[in-house]
């Protein structure tokens, strides 16, 4: 006989692929593509593991079936914005079934950029651009389950896959020294990256969070990631990916409020220039023209950045 308990669970349908469009009266459309994963939480469900009993399983084929509803009965703004989205769907399910206590919803977006002709979008093709990948994950759950008065929701987003490369002002210089390191002082070097950015929104009601801007929050973590890459010169006085990292982080805590958190993931992606000394040819430190972008190892470098009163006390 089994005695082991669930000590948690969750199930629901991933990689459910979903494109909506909008059709405008005056000819203009819009496109969302997604990859939706949601996930039901709930003390009931144990015993759909632990005794067979499927009685309360609202079928994976029916949360993916929810996802499609939605995406037809819900108005543009509450589908075309991933984040809301997510919560919509999120909410639903809580709402729906009292059984569910919280409900977490993924979503991975395909970004489909308008084409542009003469300085005009044009109404209704799009083009796939090699670029980040944006993606969103809402938790909503029941404060006293099973009631539905009192919602908690939990909002985070970001993008990874964002590839950047500079050809100077980067150096990494100073570091430990011992009879391990062979790697020379690096005044001025190639730096490449490819962007992970997560952040956290402050947790609250769900009308509060709905209000949130969140392509307009989007849009300014994704260009002060790039602006502290390209030009921000402390990123390259003190020289490191590391203090890169942090002016990136720092520069969006100011200017985003709702933002509680961020993590950075930035894999140094090393390009070593290449050795062409027996050519009798200078490509070393100064002289460096031509590179070997080395595939593996990179460095790997990681943090999580917050505001004073919520870090280490
Ligand atoms: O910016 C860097 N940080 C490091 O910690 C490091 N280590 C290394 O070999 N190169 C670099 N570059």
């Amino acid at each position: 006989m089994e005695t082991s308990i669930i000590k948690s669970q969750a199930y629901g349908k991933d990689r459910v692929r979903v494109v909506r469009v909008f059709r405008h009266a005056d000819g203009w459309q819009e496109i969302a593509d997604y990859s939706v994963c949601c996930l039901l939480s709930g003390n009931q469900f144990e015993s759909s593991y632990t005794k067979g009993d499927n009685k309360l399983v609202v079928a994976t084929d029916s949360q993916k079936n929810t996802v499609f509803y939605l995406a037809k009965t819900l108005p543009a703004e509450k589908v075309m914005v991933p984040e809301v989205f997510a919560s919509e769907i999120a909410k639903f399910m809580v709402n729906k079934y009292d059984h569910v206590t919280s409900c977490q919803v993924k979503i991975i977006t395909k970004p489909w950029e308008r084409m542009q002709f003469d300085n005009q979008g044009h109404p209704h093709s799009f083009y796939r651009e090699g670029k980040e990948t944006r993606w969103t994950e809402a938790v909503v759950t029941k404060i006293n389950p099973p009631s539905k008065i009192g919602l908690k929701v939990r909002i985070d987003s970001g993008f990874y896959d964002l590839e950047v490369l500079k050809t100077t002002n980067s150096a990494f210089t100073d570091f430990w020294r011992d009879e391990l390191t062979t790697l020379p002082d690096m005044p001025d070097r190639l730096l490449s990256t490819k962007v992970l950015c997560q952040w956290k929104y402050v947790s609250g009601n769900l009308e509060a969070l709905e209000n949130v801007p969140f392509d307009a929050i989007y849009a300014g973590a994704k260009r002060n990631t790039l602006d502290a890459f390209a030009n921000d010169p402390r990123a390259w006085v003190h020289a490191s990916v590391q203090t890169t990292l942090y002016i990136m982080a720092d520069r969006i805590l100011n200017d985003f409020a709702q933002i509680d958190d961020i993590y950075y993931a930035l894999p140094n992606i090393h390009y070593f220039p290449f050795d062409l000394s027996p050519f009798g040819l200078k490509n070393l430190q100064a002289d460096a023209e031509v590179y070997m972008p080395i595939a593996d190892p990179s460095g790997y470098i990681t943090a999580t950045v917050s505001r004073p009163s919520k870090g280490k006390l």
